[in-house]
C-alpha cells in the first residue's frame, strides 16, 4: 500500500455522468460532452480571488486549493468533466530542478540544463508517493467532494514539451536551445526523453491510483518539431507512455481512457490515432472533417474550437459549435476548445459554448 491510500478512504461517489468517458470510448451518448482546457482560470474572478497573493506552486501543493479550484467552474457551467487543477511543471521539479512562476513572465527555471553533463543534476529514481503525492492527494480528496458529477481527469505534460522547458528555462518562441539539444546532442536528448517518459508513467499510474478516470498527455510543443524530429523525439515517448500505463493497468484489472495532445501536430495525425490512445486531441488548425477522415475512425476526437471564438458575440458562438459538431459528427466526439481558456475571456461566453455543444448535439443526436 502506497502512502497515498492511507490519507483518504477510496469509496467514491457513484458517477451520475458518464457522457465523456463514453464518448471517449466511442460509445453512444444523449449528446455530446464538452469541456475546456484551462476551464480553472484567472478568466474566473473566483479564482483570481483564491489564487490573490499567493504563490503558484504552493497553491499546486495544497490538495484543498486544488480541489476548489478545479471545482469552480462546475458550479457556473454544465461541463462534462473536470480536469484537476495541477501543473505540467511539477515533474521537473520532482526530478529535483527549481521552477518559479513569475508574474508576468510564466514559469522560469532559474538554472535550466545546458550541457548533456547537466543531467547528472536529476533525479533519476523518483519516488512519485514521496514527491508528487500531494497531487495524488488534491486527486483523491477532489473525487470526494465532486460528489460523482463528473469524471475527473488527470494529466502529464509530455517528455519532449517536458525537455524543452528543462533546456529553454520558461516559454521561448523559437525553442532552439531545446533543438540544438536534439541536432547536436542526440543521444543525450534520448537519455532525457526516456527518464522523463520513466517519471511520466510512474505519476499517471499514481493519479489513476489516487482516483483520476481518465487521463491527457501534453504535448503542447509539438508544433516546434518538424514531422521527422517529431517521429524520433516525441511520437516513439508517447506511445510508450501509453503502452505501459495501460498494461500496468491492465494487470490490475483496471482501464481509463487516454487522450494525447499534440499541438500543432497536423502532420502526425495518422500516426497519432495508432498510439495506443483512446482519443486525440486538435488544435484549432485543423479542419474537422478531415480530422475524421485521416484517423479512419480509429479513435475518438477532441477539440477544437479556436479560443478566440470565444471573443465572439454568443449567437456567433452557437453558429460556430453547429458548424464544428457536423464537421465531427456526433458520435466519438468531446467538444473542446483547440487549446486553454485565455485570462480575458467573457465566462459567459464560456457558458455560451457549453450550451450550444449540448443543444444542437441534442438535436442532431435526436435526428439520427
Ligand atoms: C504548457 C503548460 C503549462 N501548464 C500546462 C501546460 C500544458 C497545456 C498548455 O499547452 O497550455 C498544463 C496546465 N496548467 C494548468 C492546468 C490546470 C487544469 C486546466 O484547467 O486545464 C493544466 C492542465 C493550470 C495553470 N497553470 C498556469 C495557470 C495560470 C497562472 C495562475 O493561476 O497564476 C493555470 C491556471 C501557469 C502556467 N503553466 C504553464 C504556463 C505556460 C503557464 C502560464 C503562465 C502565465 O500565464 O503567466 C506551463
Amino acid at each position: 500500500m502506497s502512502k497515498n491510500d492511507l490519507i483518504l478512504p477510496k469509496d467514491f461517489p457513484q458517477l451520475k455522468n458518464d457522457t465523456f468517458l463514453r464518448a471517449a470510448r466511442g460509445e453512444e451518448t444523449e449528446h455530446v460532452p464538452v469541456w475546456c482546457m484551462r476551464q480553472a482560470g484567472r478568466y474566473l474572478p473566483e479564482f483570481r480571488e483564491s489564487r490573490a497573493g499567493k504563490d503558484f506552486f504552493e497553491t499546486c501543493q495544497s490538495p484543498e486549493a486544488c480541489c476548489e479550484l478545479t471545482l469552480q467552474p462546475l458550479r457556473r457551467f454544465p461541463f462534462d468533466a473536470a480536469i484537476i487543477f495541477s501543473d505540467i511543471l511539477v515533474v521537473p521539479q520532482a526530478m529535483g530542478m527549481d521552477v518559479q512562476m513569475v508574474a508576468g513572465k510564466g514559469p522560469t527555471f532559474p538554472e535550466p540544463l545546458k550541457e548533456p553533463e547537466d543531467l547528472q543534476r536529476l533525479q533519476v529514481k523518483v519516488d512519485t508517493d514521496k514527491e508528487l503525492g500531494y497531487v495524488f492527494r488534491a486527486i483523491t480528496l477532489t473525487r470526494h467532494k465532486i460528489e460523482g458529477k463528473v469524471p475527473l481527469i488527470g494529466f502529464s505534460g509530455a517528455p519532449w514539451t517536458l525537455m524543452s522547458y528543462m533546456i529553454e528555462g520558461g516559454g521561448s518562441n523559437t525553442h532552439s536551445k531545446a533543438k540544438r539539444w536534439l541536432y547536436q546532442h542526440p543521444e543525450a536528448s534520448h537519455m532525457l526523453l526516456k527518464m522523463l517518459t520513466d517519471v511520466i508513467v510512474e505519476y499517471l499510474l499514481g493519479q489513476v491510483a489516487a482516483g483520476a478516470q481518465a487521463l491527457q498527455v501534453f504535448e503542447s510543443h509539438a508544433g516546434i518539431l518538424g514531422p521527422a524530429e517529431f517521429k524520433e523525439f516525441s511520437l516513439p515517448y508517447l506511445r510508450d507512455i501509453a503502452r505501459r500505463v495501460k498494461d500496468k493497468l491492465k494487470e490490475a484489472g483496471q482501464d481509463v481512457p487516454m487522450i494525447v495532445f499534440a499541438k500543432d501536430a497536423h502532420y502526425a495525425l495518422e500516426e497519432l490515432s495508432q498510439s495506443n490512445y483512446e482519443v486525440v486531441g486538435l488544435d484549432w488548425t485543423i479542419d474537422p472533417l478531415s480530422a475524421r477522415e485521416r484517423t479512419g475512425g480509429k479513435v475518438s476526437l477532441q477539440g477544437n474550437m479556436d479560443p478566440c471564438a470565444l471573443y465572439a458575440p454568443k449567437e456567433r458562438i452557437s453558429d460556430i459549435v453547429k458548424k464544428m459538431l457536423e464537421g465531427f459528427g456526433t458520435r466519438g466526439y468531446i467538444a473542446n476548445l483547440g487549446h486553454g481558456v485565455y485570462p480575458d475571456m467573457e465566462p459567459e461566453n464560456i457558458g455560451a459554448f457549453v450550451e450550444a455543444v449540448h443543444q444542437h448535439s441534442k438535436q442532431m443526436i435526436k435526428q439520427i
